[in-house]
């Protein structure tokens, strides 16, 4: 049986964890889908391309509010899609045949299959071979589980019956729909409904809960839910009961979806988006058989040097981490190279203050805590909330709804969570999360460095000097 001195399962961040440093191991990567993981092929990439492209769309409605007449002419979908795919596609092919073909990889044997625990540092890759089914087996020193999550495909009566995208295959649909509707109110929902509808289709999110993107703070998930509302087709507190193939044309093809609400209501579309969070990949990997221990959601339990419970076992990325975001595999990557490479001197994964931001309209952009979580925390906390209209780049704007909301303790005058919803959140939000992470209090933050003016900063800057310290 082959032995390895290292196997990484999944080619997302755990590609990225090799360098020149690993040149002397003998090592096999283990990849069941697309060379390069969500991010690239499915994920974070692919959905920005076109959430730039859907900024760009939506423009011309908001300009005329400045004295600025624009028409949209066309959205050419195809092209859009076909510059995002040519793009894409070619490096996650160029990634693939670099770790096989490369002389620098001479060292990297890639597998193709489905990794599977056979035993203590025991895996099988299941895999196929001109149709006929292989299995592979081998031993190693060091197994990385990088392994991601998939989409969650709820059980909803009718749903396996009918044509339906996950975020999986959404992309490369062949035209924009007339009616696209999403179940579902977090992340992808949210970034989806803006391109789809700045795109001319005439979108229906459906939420379970009261209010849309339930995880930010309260007062962000009003507001956009409020602003969604105005856009799109939203219905909150509500499930769906039932989903029928909704015949169109005689041509099974064109086949849309007819979906039954619990409040007795019907949703027709032509093309239906589940987005309704995503699983750990943990079950295809037979945990138990290498002593590899879960959560009860199904994470890959880590410790803070992001080992397993088994030995020899690291995980990394959205198998191990409930946060499912890529700045974050990629950060646990670096660590688990790092305690790869210097075992005698170990290096934690520093999760103090994980931000996130959903690339919808406007922007959303969140770190720390909420003002909920640090109620339930029980934290003397204060905040202060200021608008984009309040400062001199947000009248340039005509901005009228966007904010940022800061909460700070009292004692040290430290932030512990900064939320923001409007223009360029995403970019805005940084300057807060450095502070955040280098323990900079609001009032030296505020008062030791010059901000640009009139930039939108700004918005941070005064919030700084608002909070009642
Ligand atoms: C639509 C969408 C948009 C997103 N946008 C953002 C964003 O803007 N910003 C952000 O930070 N995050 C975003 N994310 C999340 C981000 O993509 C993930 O957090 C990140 O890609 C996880 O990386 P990973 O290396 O853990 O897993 P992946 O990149 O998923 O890699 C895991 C790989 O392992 C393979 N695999 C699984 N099981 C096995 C097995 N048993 N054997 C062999 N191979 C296996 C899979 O095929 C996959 O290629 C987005 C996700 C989605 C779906
Ligand atoms: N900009 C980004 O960083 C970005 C963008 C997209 C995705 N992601 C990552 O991918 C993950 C998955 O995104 P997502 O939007 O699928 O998940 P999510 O957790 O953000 O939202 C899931 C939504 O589905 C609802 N839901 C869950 N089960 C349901 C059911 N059975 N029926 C109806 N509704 C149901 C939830 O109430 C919630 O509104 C995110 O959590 C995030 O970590 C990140």
């Amino acid at each position: 049986m082959r032995h390895f001195d290292l196997v990484i399962v999944g080619t997302g961040s755990g590609n990225s964890l090799l360098d020149p440093r690993f040149a002397d191991w003998d090592i096999a990567i283990v990849e069941r889908g697309t060379f390069g993981g969500t991010c690239l092929n499915v994920g974070c990439i692919p959905t920005k391309m076109y959430v730039h492209a859907a900024d760009l769309a939506a423009t011309p409605a908001n300009a005329g509010r400045l004295g600025v007449d624009l028409t949209l002419d066309a959205v050419r979908w195809p092209e859009i899609r076909d510059r995002v795919f040519g793009r894409i596609d070619p490096i996650a092919a160029g990634g693939e045949q670099y770790r096989r073909e490369h002389p620098d990889n001479a060292h990297v044997s890639v597998l193709t299959g489905t990794a599977r625990f056979t035993g203590e540092r025991r895996m099988a890759v299941d895999g196929a071979v001109d149709g006929a089914d292989t299995s592979t087996e081998f031993t190693a020193d060091r197994i990385v589980l990088a392994a991601g999550s998939r989409p969650i495909v709820p059980a909803i009566p009718g749903l396996a019956d009918v044509p339906f995208h996950t975020s999986d295959t959404v992309m490369r649909l062949p035209s924009v729909p007339r009616r696209l509707a999403i179940v579902g109110g977090g992340f992808i929902a949210a970034e989806f409904a803006h391109v789809f509808s700045a795109f001319g289709a005439e979108v229906t999110v459906i939420a379970r809960s009261d209010g849309l993107l339930r995880r930010e703070d309260r007062d962000i998930s009003l507001q956009f839910t409020k602003l969604a509302a105005q856009r799109w087709d939203v219905r909150l507190g509500r499930d769906v009961e039932r989903v029928d193939r909704l015949a169109q044309d005689g041509d099974a093809a064109q086949d849309g979806v007819r979906l039954r609400l619990d409040d007795g209501s019907t949703v027709e579309a032509d093309v239906l988006l589940v987005a309704t969070g995503r699983t750990p990949n943990s079950d295809l990997l037979d945990p138990a058989a290498g002593g590899v221990a879960l959560s009860p959601e199904g994470y890959v339990v880590v410790d803070a040097q992001q080992r397993t419970s088994a030995d020899g076992v690291w995980a990394l990325g959205d198998i191990s981490s409930p946060w499912q975001l890529k700045h974050v595999a990629n950060h646990e990557s670096r660590v688990v190279r790092h305690n790869l490479l210097h075992p005698d001197e170990p290096i934690e994964s520093d999760h103090r203050f994980v931000p996130h931001a959903v690339f919808t309209s406007p922007q959303v952009a969140s770190v720390g805590l909420t003002e909920d979580e640090a109620i339930d925390r029980g934290l003397r906390y204060v905040t202060s909330t200021q608008a984009y209209a309040g400062i001199a780049y947000g009248w340039a704007m005509e901005d009228t709804t966007g904010f940022a909301k800061l909460i700070a303790d009292p004692d040290t005058g430290l932030l512990i969570g900064a939320h923001i919803i409007g223009p360029q959140a995403a970019t805005v939000i940084q300057p807060l999360i450095q502070a955040m992470s280098f323990g900079l209090d609001a009032r030296s933050m505020a008062r030791g460095q010059y901000w640009i003016h009139p930039a939108m900063p700004e918005v941070v800057e005064n919030a700084l000097l608002s909070l009642p310290l």
